[in-house]
């Protein structure tokens, strides 16, 4: 058994292998001590192996679920190795296999899953410095997804995909690892890292198996005809998906390609400030997606959630979406047609992963069950009529289930069936003749023997003759030696006693036959059935999917229609003229935790941002609202682009091609980046990235080093944005100073959170005024608080004495002044000059060489 093992486990070197042994699945050395780690079980010995005892732990089998769930989260992966032989068949162990794997990206069971949350396995591949290709799916799903980037923006796409397990190749450089361990430690993900053999990232090999699965010529009609890094990644992505599921996966029939330039910018510093589905604390809620999130099935939170992290640039979907939830608004009179979908969608099952699980055949019994009964409701649902709404519209005819599928599991499966099939109990009476036969046979069984009994004694006249059974011998029927004579013909002699004879009739024999075997055949054929099911139902697996994408975004819009009127939000408008026009704004989540905690109203504040005013630079005291102002904007952008209505009372929008934020500085210790140098990277990273239509949120910027260090980089940073950049940029500060660029700036313009002074008190009006502030207030907030009163009144003199100084000494600085020149790079020496010469092109290898060599002598002696 050993052997065998060994075996096995030579195939899954980095995975623990769960051997399964009667009720129990063992692991064994060196994945029994990380397992009795990891899992907190007992670790023993057993036997010995080279003179050394045999380490194992063990696991029993009907708790597997809870201990894979543990592992998964812990970020490793199994392999799950069943009894696949009959056990006594053969001499030696019963043959055994490795039926799946389950890996973080890869998992499909219902209990190891999160609702809300999609599993997302993605490969990586790169090939030179410059790009990356990029493939993911959810093996719940039934779609590929690729995409092309930059070397430098893996970060982001990384941070939006989320994935749950990453996948690259073996050969990549050492200096791409260590990226992308960076990146990992830098929370932009956090998903376990596998690599895989180099030679599965070859891009032929992915388009012919990408062409395979979805049984086409060519990928023209998806546009990834021309992606040979993705389709690298592909290959490794399919192949390892399949390695997992031990077979292919039929249901995967379609791709989505994703183009940098089709999607607004979120990159990771702004789905992290804008706690767009976690908070800066790293918790679920209170986040944008948890406010929004009110959706009636798993499939619905999972999709809302793309399409805020997903916002496209072109408008088309955003409109359709709202113009869809308007409909769903309903006329303000009798229940809104949100609500009566939304009452008809409770209760829906997950038909996007019961889907899935059918196609790689591990779906359960009580969720087809639960199919069926949805795909009944979705019938309903499909013949809601005609809206005016081509988006919902289409919705209502996806929703209509794939002919006959709901009504062959209605008549397949018993109401109420097991939870496994191996229990028997599941295929409904009246499906299969002669499953029904063989269970009647079991349940008439006393009844026959009993009707028997009777025939017989009545035509033998034998008044104590006895049918009965014994496992032994089975049926037969006793007469005791008294009425030996009276035995007829027919009767076989099976067995004698002291007493009586033991007999057999031909009738009783083939009873027996049947009877004997009738649970076991009966659970047989249920199995058999149970799979042929299967079959029956993998033609409608489109059909199905198309019915699950339906019901998500049927769900999503409800929700969307529900929030708008819960949250009295209105619906944006759309310009092709570049603006972010605002009235009446609001944060959405900051005004929902103050109505929870009735902490007073919300004050709101309009916004207007078009090519006359591109920057404001906000002044104001601390706590007066101006991150919270800041943030309002953005994420009425994002929620606006998603096609969702907005917390303002008007909003128009022109376009937008990405939201950046460099907000606070949350000291990243892991990668030993200081609180200035990260504040520094990330403002750097915006300078470059961001576009005339880009909207910039800058935040303190230039707090984390001295004052004039800071205020020097800050007003560099704001005239680059209002003079170069040219994006709608926010700009919150406390250098006062600053407020001398609208004087300059044709585009910039000062605004303020306002504030009133009550003796030595502050009173904060969180409304955005004209103009900058006039003063800072910083101490009245530090005793607001409750700073002691002697800091308080040292810090009150020394800022009188300050303050009077600066005005004595104030020189006439201007911090806007364009340099005399730009910076330019270290001054050129005659290494430089020397090499500015040479055209590699022209060389011939002998002059190349010789070049060489006059370098080197130049370099040491400067
Ligand atoms: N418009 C508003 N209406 C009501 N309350 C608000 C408003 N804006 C902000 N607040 C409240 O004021 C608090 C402080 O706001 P915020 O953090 O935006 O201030 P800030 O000016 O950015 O402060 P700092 O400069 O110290 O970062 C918020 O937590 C919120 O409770």
């Amino acid at each position: 058994m050993m052997q065998q093992y060994v075996q096995i486990k030579a195939h899954y070197p980095d995975t623990l292998v769960l051997y399964r042994m009667g009720d129990f699945y063992e692991v064994f050395w060196s994945d029994a001590e990380k397992a009795a780690r990891l899992l907190d079980i007992t670790l023993t010995t057993r036997g010995q192996s080279a003179g050394f005892p045999v380490a194992m732990a063990g696991v029993p089998f009907h708790a597997l679920e809870s201990y894979l769930g543990r592992l998964i989260k812990m970020g490793e992966s199994v392999a799950i190795c069943e009894q696949v032989g009959e056990v006594g068949a053969s001499k030696g162990p019963v043959e055994r296999k490795v039926v799946r794997v389950v890996t973080p990206g890869t998992i499909t069971d219902s209990e190891l899953l999160n609702d809300k949350q999609e599993a997302m396995l993605l490969a990586l591949h790169t090939a030179g410095r410059q790009r990356c290709g990029l493939a993911w799916l959810s093996v719940t799903q039934g779609r590929i997804h690729m995409a092309e980037c930059g070397a430098d923006e893996l970060g982001a796409w990384l941070a939006r995909i989320s994935p749950s397990e990453v996948l690259y190749s073996a050969g990549v450089t050492e200096r791409f690892e260590k990226n992308l361990y960076a990146l990992r430690q830098s929370s932009t993900f956090t998903a376990p890292l596998t690599p895989r053999p180099d030679w599965q990232f070859d891009s032929g090999l992915g388009k012919r198996k990408l062409l395979e699965q979805l049984g086409s010529a060519n990928l023209n009609a998806w546009n990834a005809e021309d992606l040979p890094l993705a389709h690298a990644a592909c290959a490794a992505l399919l192949s390892y998906a399949e390695h997992t599921q031990g077979r292919a996966l039929p249901h995967l029939h379609s791709i989505q390609v994703q183009r940098d330039d089709e999607l607004i910018a979120l990159p990771p510093a702004t789905c992290r400030n804008l706690e767009l589905v976690k908070t800066l604390r790293g918790e679920d809620a209170p986040t944008l997606f948890s406010l929004l999130d009110t959706c009636m099935t798993g499939m619905g939170s999972r999709l809302l959630k793309n399409w805020l992290l997903e916002p496209r640039r072109d408008r088309s979907h955003a409109t359709a979406r709202l113009q869809a939830t308007q409909v769903l608004r309903g006329q303000g009179s009798g229940t809104a047609p949100w609500q009566t979908l939304r009452d008809a969608l409770k209760g829906v099952s997950d038909v996007e992963r019961i889907t899935a699980r059918t196609a790689l055949r591990q779906v359960r019994p009580r969720e087809l069950v639960a199919l069926g009964k949805t795909l009944q409701k979705a019938q309903l649902l499909a013949r809601s009529g005609t809206a005016p709404s081509a988006y919902l519209n289409q919705i209502f005819a996806d929703l209509q289930p794939p002919e006959g599928c709901a009504e062959l599991l209605e008549r397949a499966i018993q109401e109420e069936p097991a939870a496994l099939v191996r229990d028997g109990g599941v295929i409904a009476t009246g499906f299969d003749a002669e499953l029904d036969e063989l269970r009647s046979i079991q349940d008439n069984c006393d009844g026959f023997l009993l009707e028997l009994e009777a025939k017989e004694k009545l035509l033998t006249s034998i008044p104590n003759l006895r049918v009965q059974f014994n496992k032994v011998h089975g049926f037969y029927i006793e007469i005791t030696n008294s009425y030996r004579d009276q035995v007829p013909e027919r009767y076989r002699r099976r067995q004698t006693l002291k007493n009586a004879e033991r007999y057999i009739t031909p009738e009783l024999k083939a009873f027996e036959d049947k009877a004997l075997s009738a649970q076991e055949r009966a659970l047989q054929r249920e199995k058999f059935l149970y799979e042929q099911l299967l079959d029956q139902l993998q033609p409608h697996v489109p059909g199905l999917t198309r019915v699950a994408q339906a019901i998500a975004a049927l769900d999503v819009l409800c929700t969307l229609a529900e929030r708008s009127l819960t949250l009295n939000w209105c619906a944006p408008e759309f310009s092709s003229l570049p603006c972010i026009e605002i009235e009446a704004g609001r944060h959405p989540v900051v005004e929902a935790r103050m109505a929870e905690t009735s902490s007073g109203s919300f004050i709101p504040n309009h916004t207007q941002l078009n090519t006359n005013t591109r920057m404001q630079i906000i002044t104001g005291p601390n706590m007066g609202g101006k991150s919270t102002y800041m943030r309002q904007v953005a994420l009425i952008t994002l929620l606006a682009s998603m096609g969702s209505h907005v917390p303002a009372t008007r909003c128009l929008l022109g376009p937008i091609d990405a939201i950046h934020t460099r907000i606070g500085a949350a000291d990243d210790l892991a990668n030993a980046q200081s609180t200035f140098m990260m504040e520094m990277t990330e403002a750097a990273q915006i300078l470059h990235a961001a576009t005339p239509h880009s909207l910039v949120l800058m935040d303190e910027i230039g707090r984390g080093t001295s004052t004039f260090d800071g205020l020097a980089l800050a007003s560099g940073i704001a005239s680059q944005l209002h003079d170069k950049t040219k994006a709608f940029t926010l700009f919150a500060t406390h250098y006062f100073e600053l407020t001398d660029l609208p004087a300059k700036a044709r585009a910039a313009i000062n605004v303020h959170v306002g504030a009133a002074e009550a003796g030595t008190d502050i009173v904060f009006l969180h409304e955005i005024q004209p103009g900058p502030a006039s003063r800072s207030y910083g101490i009245h907030v530090a005793k607001l608080a409750g700073m002691p009163a002697g800091v308080l009144n040292h810090a009150r003199h020394a800022l009188a004495t300050l303050e009077e100084r600066a005005s004595e000494d104030r020189l006439q600085v201007d911090l806007f002044e364009a340099p005399a020149a730009a910076e330019s790079g270290p001054s050129a020496g005659p290494v430089d000059a020397a090499l500015a010469q040479i055209n590699p092109d022209a060389l011939s290898p002998r002059e190349a060489l010789e070049a060489l060599y006059q370098l080197k002598k130049l370099s040491q002696q400067v």
